[in-house]
């Protein structure tokens, strides 16, 4: 062995084995201080988590400990929300519990009654006015001069009042109508069997629908579910609210509602467009899009107020809902530009179409997927929904129709069809309450007398986490299984029964309360009670239904999951 070669140092490999020794020192330091972090964290929060008892028997809400100093819960919170709440619900069996999103407290309410207290407080107490008005600067585009916000907040009561029509009986009676009178026209075109798309029905051409023959030889058509229920509902409900030139002039808006839907997180972030953030600039573009085509319908609608032509492309605006008539009279009383109203009514018709159109989506695949609660549905809406093929007279056989369609029967007399309705509100959606503090709060957490009683603090926000609650096995039995008929409550024998929301709050409450509810309510019966009677569907290729995975969205979950299926005329419609 040559001596050299260990007794002389090679000076280069001697300083490299330093540097590297240096820098697994450094690291092996931050690991080592970043873990006390933690550790001595967790200790902490879990040491101060607890309830404590005040001297006036209330107790504060109990945070969960966590480990990240500052940051707290925001990323279990952002990463896998459903697992830290679903745990948190089971340890916290009072109802209440909170989370540390960045220093700030968010108290997490999910007993139903103390959610119920909290949503009825005065505004004084408990509100989400900032929040409103951030989202309707960043995502809808509201201007942010101080003008503009002071008209904003002259306009929210006017605003309410007009909401009145979505909910009083005679207009909402007549939107309704307007909507099965439309579906009626349509709904025997849900899907043309034409191979052409220039042929085809918007629906169809968003869905990517073609024909297809079954191994049996029956011809089908193969279309994307999501899109073709969405588009569809989109298509044939909004002019009962906006009018018909609205939603014929502009056959892309909804492609760029559903844009602003899926970006908006994004847009409410505030950030700006030229950052390299795709979701944002997508989403951008798109609210950029929609809210000319509005500005559009803003300006023909003032001209006609003035007693102008308001353009060709504009001349059935009386047919305009009655919630836009009456927000143009206020508009004008307190001179709102123009700007000022498409921001507001693209607001609308998100609030429209962003829950409903994917309610009866879910609704749908449900249904679909369990043949004899099809077949019972069916049964059950026959004598209100007459779907009928008519006797051939002519070369050509006609398509099936529908002849009546008794909406109220469906409400009062359909007791499966609305339990369905209720069963996916519970499971196919992760609706929130949100309100900040301020004041300081006492609330018990459930009826019982002696109650546990929980202060929220001032400053602090609120969330009443309806979703926690709809998929708590504490109230609802094996609560992730969709059962059409778990809402059916028989009351004096098997004759009566009753069919109602319970503890489910899928529309919030209190003065934020959704002001569409009586409509997606009707909506939703009257398009799944149509696309049933008229419609078969099973997966393409014959394949077992499966149902789509949830993506989390503003209320309804969205999916990412492209489902195609086979889509038939309905077999077996009595001849007329
Ligand atoms: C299944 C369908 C729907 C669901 C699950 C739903 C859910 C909700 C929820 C959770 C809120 C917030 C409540 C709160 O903050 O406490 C809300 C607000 C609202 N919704 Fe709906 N909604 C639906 C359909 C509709 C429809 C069809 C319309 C319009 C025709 C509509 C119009 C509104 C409006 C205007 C608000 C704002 C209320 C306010 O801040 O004063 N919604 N909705």
């Amino acid at each position: 062995m040559d001596p050299n070669a260990t007794d002389v140092p090679v000076p280069g490999l001697q300083i490299k084995s330093t540097t590297s020794q240096k820098l697994d020192t450094t690291w092996l330091t931050a690991l080592v201080a970043l873990l006390i972090l933690a550790i001595t964290t967790r200790f902490i929060s879990g040491l101060l988590g607890p309830s404590k008892s005040a001297h006036d028997g209330s107790k504060s809400v109990p945070m969960i400990p966590y480990w990240i100093p500052i940051i707290g819960h925001i990323p279990q919170f952002s990463f896998a929300p459903q697992d830290l709440l679903s745990k948190a619900r089971d340890t916290y069996r009072s109802g209440v519990f909170a989370l540390n999103l960045g220093s700030t407290t968010h108290n997490i309410v999910f007993s139903p009654s103390m959610g119920g207290s909290l949503m009825n407080q005065k505004h004084s107490i408990a509100n989400m006015d900032s929040v409103g008005k951030h989202v309707m600067t960043a995502v809808f585009g509201f201007p942010k001069s101080k003008a503009s916000m002071q008209r904003y907040d002259a306009s929210l009561s006017g605003l309410n009042t007009c909401y009145k029509h979505l909910i009083s009986e005679s207009s909402l009676k007549n939107m309704v109508q307007n909507t099965i009178d439309v579906t009626k026209r349509n709904i025997a075109n849900l899907v043309t069997f034409s191979e052409s798309r220039v042929d085809q029905v918007e629906w169809e051409r968003t869905s990517n629908a073609e024909t297809n023959t079954k191994p049996d030889g029956e011809l089908v058509v193969e279309a994307s579910m999501m899109p073709l229920i969405r588009d569809f509902i989109a298509a044939n409900a909004n002019p009962s609210l906006i009018g018909s030139d609205f939603v014929n002039n502009n056959p892309d808006f909804f492609q760029d509602l559903w844009d602003v839907d899926r970006g908006f997180k994004w847009l409410a972030t505030g950030l700006p467009a030229w950052l390299p953030i795709p979701q944002v600039w997508k989403a951008k573009i798109a609210r950029n899009r929609a809210f000319d085509q509005i500005l559009k319908f803003e300006e023909a609608m003032e001209r006609r107020a003035n007693g102008e032509d308001p353009g060709q492309e504009w001349q059935d605006l009386d047919n305009v809902g009655p919630v836009l008539t009456e927000r143009l009279t206020l508009y004008r009383q307190l001179r709102f530009t123009m700007n000022e109203r498409a921001a507001l009514e693209l607001s609308l018709l998100w609030a429209m179409n962003a829950n409903a159109n994917m309610l009866v989506f879910w609704m749908l695949n449900h249904i679909y997927a369990d043949k004899d609660v099809l077949a019972r549905l069916r049964e059950e809406i026959a004598p209100f929904v007459h779907a009928f093929q008519p006797k051939q007279t002519l070369k050509m056989p006609e398509p099936p129709r529908i002849d009546t369609f008794d909406h109220e029967a469906l409400t009062s007399k359909c007791p499966l069809l609305k339990s369905c309705y209720i069963e996916s509100l519970r499971l196919d959606a992760a609706p929130w309450s949100f309100r900040v503090m301020q004041e300081d709060l006492v609330l018990p957490a459930s009826k019982e007398k002696d109650a546990e009683r929980f202060l929220l603090k001032k400053g602090t926000y609120a969330h009443i986490a309806h979703s926690v609650h709809h998929t708590d096995p504490a109230y609802f039995d094996d609560p992730q299984a969709w059962r059409a008929d778990r809402h059916i409550k028989h009351e004096r024998g098997d004759d009566e029964v009753s069919v109602n929301m319970g503890t489910i709050r899928p529309y919030g409450g209190g003065h934020s309360m959704c002001k569409g509810r009586a409509f997606a309510q009707k909506e939703a019966l009257v398009f799944a009670a149509a696309f049933i009677s008229m419609w078969d569907m099973e997966p393409a290729d014959g394949a077992p239904w499966k149902l789509p995975r949830y993506k989390p969205a503003t209320g309804v979950y969205s999916t990412n999951d492209d489902i195609r299926v086979w889509i038939s005329r309905r077999k077996g419609l009595p001849e007329v």
